[in-house]
């Protein structure tokens, strides 16, 4: 079934007003049919990005001014316009980034939960209040906004990622300039024109598209004051230690290199229909993703034919259409590095566990498509260890599986990364459970479900190398956008 629809031009929001952008043309396709163009049109020049920054320092102080129940209520509005519009955007989302209509729109609906409760942030506690050691004297804790904020977000939650940076900023009262990645400038513009329709003052919030030098040239803007970034670790290194060159905080979301582990008295069912979700939902493109599976040995062989019982029934092909567990990857070269991993692996001693089915890349307009993979590593521990299946990231749609001898040597594999971002494990026995919470070092442990998946009202981030900088979401976001201010408040006549 086809699904297109006319190209989206290219625009840019900068101090209130939709402009053309400067720069070099940007065209982003359908990943799943890469002849059909997405969105199109002139990046954003650095003079773009300039006045983008100029219009929210300018904006800032009255943004900071407004009460934070009337910065909450345009946050709600524009839920209320992302929930009205979820289908359409859903079906752009699914075009655009290639994860199936069904996640597409429960993106949406996740971007819509967190402007809510970000708009609800007027409600709740904005500071604390100590008693003083003197008489007559109390001591409060006030929070105040950064002032503007550089927002650089990845393809992979091209809506959710970017709602839980921006309505955190703006609810704490910063003013934000955004570069959303370039595949995806589509759901930018949408999310970007739910935030205008629903009443936001001109220069709060500045969309610039453009290139990755467009981030860079944010973090080193001199009146930056501010940085959230999700992406790539080399990248958000480089980001991190930019900005601590100036003395600009940063805040960076990196790589996962997650574990599932299943112990021999989990629910074998459940967790092998998890491990499957957790690995191929969203074509393994989730930093949350499990990429790694350590199984105890003495469950391991029937857990695996559970497991590729499942992948037999998953159907890879147009995320568009019904029926379809798993789309494309994002382009041709996260295709290519993720075959190459492969390989690599394979070359240094993996074995190939399962392969699923996947439409052709030989098409010259086939789609960016891979079968979804399972590889055995080598028992050898060492060999398992040094497999770059075991170490790298490859972001796509690929299990590597290790068996343990028991829970101990389970956990000792699942800490064996340098990332810990997120973990899941599965087993019925509450002692297991406690040991994995105190032996894991994770940010985010899933007990009997899969690794990926969070709520908005409670932190997000990695241990580790995963992470840089304060948590993200829930009462976490609060610690970077916005700094505090200590009062030692005394009346005028202590008498
Ligand atoms: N821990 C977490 O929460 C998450 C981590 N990730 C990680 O992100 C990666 C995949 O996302 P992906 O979008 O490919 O990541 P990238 O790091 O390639 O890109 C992320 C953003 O950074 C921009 N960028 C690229 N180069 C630079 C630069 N030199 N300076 C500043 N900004 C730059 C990109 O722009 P452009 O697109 O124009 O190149 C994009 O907007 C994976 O490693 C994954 O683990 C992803 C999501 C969540
Ligand atoms: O686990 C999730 O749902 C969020 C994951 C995430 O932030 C990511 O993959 O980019």
């Amino acid at each position: 079934m086809t699904h297109s629809a006319p190209a989206a031009a290219l625009r840019h929001y900068i101090n209130g007003t939709w402009e053309e952008g400067t720069g070099s043309v940007l065209t982003s396709v359908n990943p799943a049919r890469p002849g059909e163009t997405v969105a199109h049109g002139p990046q954003a020049s650095t003079e773009q990005l300039d006045r983008a920054v100029a219009a929210a320092s300018a904006a800032a102080r009255a943004w900071a001014g407004t009460p934070m129940h009337e910065r909450g209520a345009i946050l709600l509005r524009a839920a209320g316009i992302l929930e009205r519009d979820q289908e359409r955007l859903g079906l752009e989302l699914a075009r655009e980034e290639g994860k199936t209509r069904a996640e597409a729109q429960g993106e949406v609906l996740r971007a819509a939960q967190i402007l809510r409760y970000y708009g609800n942030e007027g409600d709740r506690s904005a500071g604390e209040v100590f008693s003083s050691p003197r008489r007559g004297e109390r001591i409060l804790v006030v929070r105040k906004p950064l002032g503007v904020v550089g927002v650089v977000t990845p393809f992979n939650f091209p809506i959710a990622i970017p709602a839980w940076k921006i309505a955190p900023a703006l609810a704490y009262g910063n003013t934000v300039v955004w570069k959303p990645a370039s595949t995806v400038p589509l759901l930018a513009l949408r999310l970007a024109g739910a935030l205008a329709e629903a009443g936001l003052p001109a220069g709060v919030l500045n969309l610039v598209i453009g290139p990755g030098s467009l981030g860079s040239a944010l973090v080193e803007h001199p009146r930056l004051d501010g940085l959230t970034f999700t992406g790539s670790t080399g990248i958000g290194r480089r980001l991190a230690a930019a900005g601590a060159a100036r003395g600009v905080p940063v805040q960076a979301e990196m790589g996962g290199k997650n574990a599932a582990v299943v112990l021999r008295d989990a629910d074998l069912d459940l967790a092998a229909e998890q491990v499957l979700l957790g690995a191929f939902r969203s074509t393994g493109q989730k930093c949350t993703a499990t990429s790694r599976l350590i199984v105890d040995g003495a469950v391991a062989d029937y857990f695996l034919d559970r497991l590729r019982a499942r992948l037999d029934a998953w159907v890879t092909g147009d995320p568009a259409d019904d029926g379809v567990h798993m789309g494309p990857l994002i382009n041709g070269a996260a295709a290519d590095s993720v075959s190459a991993g492969v390989e690599a692996a394979l070359a240094e001693g993996a074995e190939l566990a399962y392969q699923g089915k996947a439409p052709g890349r030989a098409d010259p307009d086939g789609g960016f498509f891979l079968p979804p993979t399972v590889l055995e590593l080598p028992g050898d521990p060492a060999a398992g260890a040094a497999n770059t299946a075991w170490r790298e990231e490859f972001f796509g749609p690929v299990l590597s599986v290790r068996r343990a001898a028991d829970a101990g040597q389970a956990f000792e594999l699942a800490n064996q990364s340098e990332f810990g971002l997120s973990a899941a494990v599965f087993t019925q026995d509450v002692t297991r459970v406690l040991d994995a919470v105190d032996s894991l070092d994770v940010g985010i442990l899933h007990v009997n479900s899969e690794s990926a998946g969070a709520d908005p009202h409670v932190p997000f981030g990695g241990a580790r190398k995963s992470g840089y900088g304060p948590k993200e979401q829930g009462g976490a976001a609060k610690e970077f956008f916005s700094h505090t201010t200590t009062v030692y408040l005394r009346g005028g006549n202590p008498g």
